[in-house]
């Protein structure tokens, strides 16, 4: 069977581009060929490692500007199979897409929510009174373009060479350090890293129940990189909190702390411990290079 790893699809999505990253270095580590498989949304990639139709996923997490993607949390706290593998962090830069000549033909703009969320600040300068429409990813987007000039949408210069269309501006994301981290998830843990992931639901809604788990980490000299609540949802109000850590799960002091969490949570999840994977040039150079075993 070929080995795959599913991302949001289609074709040129940043996600391709981090799933790309990850095939490249798993080439160069073990050896392995690994196709991409494009899926129509975050839930249905992670699915289909999560039921072992593909070997791994890559989505993205947690971006500079827009904060965590939310359904990867919520679908990795409900699905029960999956661990981090490995994090990788890609620099986003977005390009304004359209078969318009100027900017002022334009009056509606495609793209993924987090994109528009990335290019606020130019979208109010350059098209204030533009209508904005979320699309399920960047490429997905590019759909709507066809012929019509009162038509842009926000994706990578990439999706510009592959799907061979005009970039009216590139760069227009608000922050110049634009960067999205991905995980890669399998349904093996990678039982090694300096970082580890892990999430929980807490017993009762009082005063300190919050303040329990971090003064075990704190207790035992563990540093969080980040902390982030997620509705239950349950009941108003009522939340589960992913941290990373900055420690390896393996250490005795981790370990301990691990121990005692069990102690002061009601449901706690060990998302695994991993390492960053170091990305020397992000954009495949070739735009027509298409590894795809094809889901979509
Ligand atoms: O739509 C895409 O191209 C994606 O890969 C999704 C996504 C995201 O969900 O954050 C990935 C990276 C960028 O931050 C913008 C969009």
């Amino acid at each position: 069977m070929v080995r795959s790893v599913a991302h949001l699809g289609p074709r040129g999505t940043y996600s391709e581009m981090a799933a790309l990253a990850y095939i490249r270095w798993a080439k160069l580590d073990t050896g392995d060929e690994l196709m991409l498989r494009a899926y129509p949304s975050i839930a249905q990639a992670l699915q289909a490692t999560a039921t072992g139709e593909t070997e791994v996923t890559v989505v993205p997490v947690e971006n500079s500007v827009e904060g965590s993607v939310a359904i990867t949390l919520d679908m990795l706290w409900r699905l029960e199979t999956l661990q981090i593998q490995k994090a990788l962090v890609l620099p986003i830069v977005h390009a304004f897409l359209s078969r318009a000549d100027r900017m002022q033909q334009v009056q509606t703009v495609y793209s993924h929510p987090q994109a528009l969320g990335q290019c606020q600040g130019w979208i109010e300068t350059q098209l204030p009174h533009a209508r904005l429409i979320p699309t399920s990813s960047t490429t997905e987007a590019l759909t709507h373009l066809q012929d019509d000039v009162r038509v842009g949408a926000i994706a990578s210069e990439w999706a510009a060479q592959i799907y061979q269309l005009p970039v009216l501006a590139h760069a227009i994301n608000d922050h110049a350090d634009n960067c999205t981290k991905f995980w890669v998830l399998g349904r093996k843990a990678s039982h090694q890293g300096n970082q580890t992931s892990l999430a929980f639901s807490l017993p009762i809604n009082a005063p300190g129940a919050l303040l329990k788990p971090l003064q075990i980490l704190a207790a035992h000299d563990i540093n969080m990189s980040r902390i982030e609540s997620r509705p239950t949802k349950r009941s108003l109000g009522d939340y589960l909190f992913f941290i990373d850590i900055e420690a390896d799960a393996s250490l005795p002091n981790v370990k301990a702390a691990l121990q005692s969490l069990k102690h002061c949570t009601e449901t706690l999840k060990i998302f695994g411990s991993y390492s960053l994977l170091p990305i020397d040039n992000p954009c495949p150079s070739d735009p027509t290079t298409n590894t795809s075993a094809g889901a979509e």
